[in-house]
């Protein structure tokens, strides 16, 4: 066989991937003195355009996780740089969302597609009800043939609740709609095993487990100095991904296309795990704790061996102010976190529950207080 017909080497995971979810950073959006950068994003939409189009390859479907609300912000605010305070953070994602999904649905209708913009905050995606609801909207988009268009409600975020990367929401979306892969984009071409502005670093091709990240610098600090978590995020991100059973290619956005072709570019992250309980991996990942309520003995090994709810019994200590519905940490009597779940009580209400039996609550309290603090199938057991 001669060289010109040689087979192309592809990924077959990634050719034979139908729901691909696709992460791109403000770096790559952006061009160096600020604002969006109208031909990055064209050139992104072309490849994202013409993988939806292919024949042959069955039919796609692309959920885009876009940041860059905050850095097309900066420049209509008369801001020189991404603020360190929130409040003007959150003012230029509000600018910039607007002017972000405007320039998606512009590019997006030289295809003949529709784009639908869909805001996710942490809050929106631990809770049953609106992560059904979250999920219902993107189901319903694709099905439609639109393309939705994912980022964080920056606007309304708090300090406390952000997922502040989105990374790690990409990873997470991925596992919402039961993505076949994830698609990380940035303004490198892949994971390398030091700082890839040091000369003599490589990139790594492939990892399959935690033993391929040993010994890898992996540096926080992006050098465009537009988007958030550096590299840091990102494997952080594959690795949630991988052990939810999702496979994920971590390239440069200017190698969109041949990522979706299965090229081998970038670093491809092999599944590590299988698909998990839905909802509980946002539980674990999403979820920012609101309070911490300290377990004896025996209610730990209830907890942890998945036998069982919290019981008010097996209770010693509450900290914290929540209510009923938020995230809490579960610790063991030494402190340390061994669960995470969404309590039934609001915290003030806790104190007078502790130790005591869910029979003898309801027989001095009423028949409501016969609940489980922490119901098993809102629970889910922190790796150690
Ligand atoms: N080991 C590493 N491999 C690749 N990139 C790294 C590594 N360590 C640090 N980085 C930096 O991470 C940056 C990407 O992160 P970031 O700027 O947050 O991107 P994005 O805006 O795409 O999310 C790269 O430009 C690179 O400088
Ligand atoms: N939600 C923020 C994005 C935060 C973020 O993760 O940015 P990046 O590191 O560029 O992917 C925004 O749209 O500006």
């Amino acid at each position: 066989m001669t060289g010109a017909e040689q087979p192309e080497e592809v990924r077959r995971e990634v050719v034979a991937a139908r729901r691909i979810v696709v992460k791109v950073g403000s770096s790559s959006l952006t061009t160096a003195g600020g604002g969006l950068d109208a031909d990055r994003v064209d050139a992104l939409v072309d490849a994202l355009a013409k993988t939806l189009a292919a024949r042959g390859a069955g039919e796609k479907e692309i959920v885009l996780v876009s940041s860059g609300a905050i850095a097309a912000g900066l420049a209509p605010l008369g801001l020189p740089r991404r603020p360190r305070d929130l409040a003007r953070q959150q003012a230029a994602a509000s600018v910039g969302q607007g002017l972000l999904v405007a320039r998606y649905t512009a590019s997006f209708a030289r295809y003949g597609r529709r784009v639908g913009q869909v805001l996710l905050t942490t809050d929106d995606t631990s809770r049953r009800a609106h992560y059904r609801n979250a999920r219902r909207t993107l189901d319903q988009l694709l099905a439609m043939g639109a393309v939705p268009v994912v980022n964080e409600n920056d606007t309304v975020a708090t300090d406390e609740i952000r997922f502040g990367d989105n990374d790690r929401l990409a990873a997470l979306v991925a596992h919402l709609v039961r993505a076949d892969l994830l698609i990380l984009l940035s303004d490198v071409d892949g994971l390398y095993d030091g700082d890839p502005s040091i000369p003599g670093t490589s990139r790594i091709a492939e990892v399959a487990g935690e033993k391929d990240l040993e010994g890898v610098s992996i540096g926080s600090a992006g050098k465009a100095g537009v988007g958030t978590g550096g590299m840091v995020t990102k494997v952080e991100a594959a690795r949630i991904a991988a052990a939810a059973g999702i496979p994920v290619v971590l390239t440069s956005a200017s190698q969109a296309a041949d990522a979706l072709r299965g090229r081998p570019t970038g670093t491809y992250f092999h599944r590590t795990g299988r698909r998990s309980a839905d909802r509980l991996l946002w539980l674990a990942h999403a979820s920012t704790p609101q309070g911490a309520l300290t377990l004896d003995e025996g209610a730990v090994r209830a907890v942890v061996e998945g036998t069982g709810s919290l019981l008010p019994a097996g209770i010693a200590a509450v900290e914290g102010e929540f209510s009923a519905g938020d995230p809490v940490e579960l610790r063991d009597p030494a402190g340390r976190a061994v669960a995470r779940g969404l309590v039934t009580y609001d915290a003030g209400e806790i104190p007078q529950l502790l130790g005591r039996s869910t029979r003898d609550l309801a027989r001095e309290l009423g028949p409501g207080y016969e609940r489980e603090v922490v119901h098993r199938d809102d629970l889910v057991v922190l790796r150690a």
